[in-house]
């Protein structure tokens, strides 16, 4: 940044920010005679803050600055806004139509520290001209959150020590605190403003956020000489005669994706075939055939059949997605020599409490450092599944799904997400990708089958296919 003048980054960001803000503006009645609100800490986001409100205030609205350190904020930012014909209140006004929220941004540590931490809990008494609610816009990330890592801080009391947002305008690139964690969802609506980072960003990102155009790029496609070995068998060695709707589920969601073949073994076979007849069925993983990946646990039960089952999964020599019973089998360290002679990939897809039972502790604040700390401890790529499922690998890398929805919240979702996953490792997908692309499309299919009313299980592995069908 040695070339750029100082201040260059920030005046881009603020004419960025305040380009959105004019557009959330004319929504409620138009820029000029619009009432800003600026909360305005003693950092940079505070004097990004200042200069977006001395373009709107340009622009006619009338713009005022609540100073959280009056003797600290932004110098120039203080001028250019006072220039502009915009002026500094001491307590919040009784109107505003848009509240920008400049009080702490990457800086920030810690929740919300007082006065900060009450003044935006009155932010939702603020109406606008409209007589509605103030819009609320983050500048860079909502004030008080985790920037890092998503969590979000609570008092004593238990109220939330960070700011929440209808819109965040984030500059250069997104943060964690903005794709992951409880975080995720006080940013509201993200938007990427491009202050022209991109040459000084280095190195590799700490999280990658999956996204359509990968999910399209990387799904295989069928070709002339396609047939359904060269597709790739997926094996399915999920249910019990307790649970064989376990099964039926996981088997629904292996159909659904790109391998040729489904393989299922153990001892829900007649429910499968009666549900999937186009499926080859056998009561045992020995007698199963040649598989391209294993899908292991889903119902499957933990008694003696159960793990023996297991082990001859883990014996295999091809990818594994290990899921509920299959992850219970494995705490016991029982099966800790299968599992370090492995050659060939593993999945792992744990909920936060079999998370629990694999690493003595829940996830906690961070989920990104906790998949990737599982991952690099099993050796295996780690799902851990949530609204906002993470998924880490064993050389450190980690992705986030954004298409998450709570409607997946409901028995079963987890079985279909393995066995789409399964499916895509036997058609050769690298571990991580597969597990990137089954969560995304997972989500979209939850989404979509929401559409049409609650949602179960079965549902989500039917909408899989107009998801599908929407990769062009
Ligand atoms: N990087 C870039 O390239 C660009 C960055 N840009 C912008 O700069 C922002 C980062 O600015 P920054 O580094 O000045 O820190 P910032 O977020 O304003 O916070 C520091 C101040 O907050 C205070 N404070 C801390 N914790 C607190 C708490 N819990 N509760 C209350 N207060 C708390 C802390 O006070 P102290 O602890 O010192 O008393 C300190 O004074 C970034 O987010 C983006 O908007 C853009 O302009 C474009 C280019
Ligand atoms: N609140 C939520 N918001 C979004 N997705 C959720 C939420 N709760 C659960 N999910 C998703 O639903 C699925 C549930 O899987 P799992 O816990 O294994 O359930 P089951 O064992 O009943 O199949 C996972 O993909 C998870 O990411």
């Amino acid at each position: 940044m040695a070339t750029l003048p100082a201040g260059t980054l920030m005046a881009r960001a603020a004419a960025g920010l305040a380009r959105r803000c004019a557009l959330l503006l004319a929504d409620r009645g138009g820029v000029y005679g619009g009432r800003v609100l600026l909360l305005v800490g003693s950092g940079d986001n505070g004097g990004d803050a200042l200069f977006a409100g001395a373009h709107l205030a340009r622009r006619g609205a009338a713009v005022e600055a609540l100073l959280l350190s009056p003797g600290q904020a932004h110098a120039d930012g203080r001028a250019a806004l006072r220039a502009a014909g915009g002026r500094t209140v001491d307590d919040l006004p009784a109107r505003a139509d848009l509240v920008l929220d400049g009080i702490v941004g990457i800086g920030g540590s810690g929740g919300l520290r007082e006065p900060a931490a009450r003044l935006v809990q009155r932010l939702g008494n603020l109406r606008g001209r409209d007589g509605g609610r103030a819009t609320v816009v983050a500048v860079d990330v909502p004030s008080g959150v985790a920037v890092d890592t998503g969590h979000v801080p609570h008092d004593t009391a238990g109220r939330p020590g960070a700011l929440r947002a209808d819109v965040t305008v984030a500059f250069g690139a997104l943060k964690p605190a903005l794709v992951v964690g409880d975080a995720a969802a006080y940013a509201g609506q993200v938007e990427l403003v491009d202050i022209g980072l991109g040459p000084w960003l280095r190195g590799t990102p700490v999280l990658h956020v999956t996204e359509f155009s990968d999910v399209v790029d990387d799904w295989p496609r069928l070709g002339p000489r396609s047939e359904k070995y060269t597709r790739g068998v997926v094996g399915v060695a999920t249910g019990s005669a307790t649970y064989p709707g376990a099964a039926v589920l996981s088997v629904a969601g292996a159909l659904a994706g790109p391998t040729g073949l489904v393989r299922y073994a153990g001892t829900a076979a007649a429910e499968v075939l009666h549900r999937h007849p186009s499926v080859i069925a056998t009561g045992r993983v020995a007698d199963a055939g040649r598989v391209q990946a294993w899908v292991c646990g889903s119902g499957l039960g933990t008694g003696a059949e159960a793990a023996a089952e297991l082990r001859t999964v883990l014996a295999a020599p091809v990818p594994v997605v290990l899921d509920a019973d299959a992850l219970t089998m494995l705490v016991d360290g029982s099966m800790a020599d299968r599992l370090r002679d492995r050659d060939a990939p593993i999945v792992v897809t744990p909920h936060d409490r079999e998370y629990a039972r694999l690493c003595g502790e829940e996830p906690g604040a961070d989920r990104v450092g906790a998949a990737l700390r599982l991952a690099a401890w099993m050796n295996a790529v780690v799902l851990l599944k949530g609204d906002r499922t993470v998924i880490g690998t064993p050389a450190g890398r980690a992705y986030v799904n954004p298409t998450g929805t709570p409607v997946l919240a409901t028995g079963g979702t987890g079985d279909v997400l393995a066995g789409l996953l399964g499916s895509l490792l036997a058609a050769g997908l690298p571990a991580e990708r597969a597990a990137a692309l089954a969560a995304y499309l997972h989500g979209l299919a939850g989404r979509e089958a929401a559409r049409h009313g609650p949602v179960t299980a079965p549902d989500v592995a039917a909408a899989l296919r107009p998801v599908l069908a929407g990769l062009g």
